[in-house]
């Protein structure tokens, strides 16, 4: 049963769409990333969710009533943005207090449900600080609390991560989802970085150019992308252009296998294949022969460029044991299996990006 549904939501600027008819249906407590490049309608589509823009045509439900013409402050949702805007000169209690006094909650439960919020986000030792006193992760937490405490039916976070360091933003992302689980509030974060969306979401919906290209639990949009365009923006991807065959491509000369070939055979079409899909075998074995033209350390996998007479194909190898298959210069052979290939029929853009 959808709780939040959007239904052929559009948004017009002028002569140019920036949302374009999207429909989505979200469950109760559910975890969807709106998740795609700059520019791709991802903020418009969740402000006209918080009523913070308004809709060219289509509808928003929420829990059976449409609110799509609805006042921000009507619809009750909690809102967080990537600058914290907390109020600089009210402490941390106050600010997460302060949805509570506009609602008019009394003392006694104020008091109650602040004390729950910060403790939920692990800030109860900071009650009484000011936004100054913390740290950009912990003012992160502050919103996140403030937005929280008023229960609202939705938790609306566009980009809440993005202005922290690398090491910060993963930790808060563990802890955004633990939150989020915890409270089971249904929650939608747009964001730009796949691999947030991929790691703390129930299911990641990919925009591009305003339109919605797939919405799916994060493996089957990480194994099965249904445009090109998401199997380069998820991951990487090594994409091989060649003629179809009945299960692969011919593609130089060489035959490269694949189970999974929905491209018609003999037309022009390309074998997407995952780096760490490939295995680096010795010269002489594989599917594919190259030479290592570089290597490069990740600490928990190398990355390995291996060019061959399809191009440069990237591999990643784990640093299970530290023992490396091939030095750089070394010709190598590269296998994998026929079902971690993809055979799909190649668009233009392909032929474009080829070029
Ligand atoms: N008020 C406006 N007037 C005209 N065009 C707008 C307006 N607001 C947004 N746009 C355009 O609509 C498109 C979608 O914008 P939106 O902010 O939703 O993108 P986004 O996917 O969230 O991108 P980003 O990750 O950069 O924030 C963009 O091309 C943007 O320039």
């Amino acid at each position: 049963m959808s709780f939040l549904t959007l239904n052929s939501l559009s948004k017009i600027y002028g002569n140019f769409t920036a949302v374009d008819a999207v429909d989505l249906e979200v469950s109760k407590g559910e975890f969807v990333s709106l998740l795609g490049p700059s520019g791709c309608g991802k903020t418009t589509t969740l402000q006209m969710i918080a009523g913070l823009a308004e809709p060219s045509a289509g509808t928003v439900t929420l829990d059976g009533r449409e609110i799509t013409r609805e006042k921000p402050n009507r619809r009750g949702l909690g809102i967080v943005f990537q600058t914290y805007a907390l109020f600089p000169h009210m402490t941390v209690a106050q600010n997460v207090s302060f949805g509570l006094e506009m609602r008019k909650v009394g003392r006694a439960e104020r008091d109650r449900r602040v004390a729950e919020a910060l403790a939920l986000v692990k800030l109860d030792r900071f009650a009484d600080r000011y936004p100054r006193q913390l740290s950009g992760g912990q003012r992160q937490r502050v919103a996140i609390a403030r937005a929280l405490v008023i229960e609202p039916p939705v938790l609306l976070l566009d980009e809440p991560l993005s202005n922290l360091d690398a090491k910060l933003r993963e930790e808060m992302q563990f802890e955004l989802r633990r939150i989020q689980q915890t409270v089971g509030t249904t929650t939608i974060m747009v964001t730009h970085d796949q691999g947030e969306a991929l790691s703390i979401s129930d299911r990641v919906v990919v925009m591009e150019h305003g339109r919605m290209t797939q919405a799916d639990v994060p493996a089957a949009v990480y194994d099965h992308p249904a445009t090109e365009f998401i199997s380069s923006f998820i991951g990487k991807m090594n994409n091989i252009p060649g003629i179809a065959l009945k299960l692969g491509i011919r593609a130089h000369g060489v035959i490269l296998p694949a189970t999974d070939c929905p491209a018609t055979e003999g037309e022009s079409a390309v074998l997407s294949l995952r780096p760490e899909r490939i295995t680096i075998v010795p010269a002489g074995q594989g599917h594919l022969h190259g030479v290592v033209s570089a290597r490069f350390f990740f600490g928990s996998h190398w990355l390995f460029n291996v060019d061959t007479a399809v191009g440069q194909i990237i591999v990643s190898w784990p640093n299970t044991d530290g023992s490396l298959p091939a030095s750089q210069g070394q010709p190598v052979g590269l296998s994998w299996l026929p079902e971690s290939a993809r055979v799909s029929a190649r668009t233009q853009e392909t032929s474009r990006i080829d070029a």
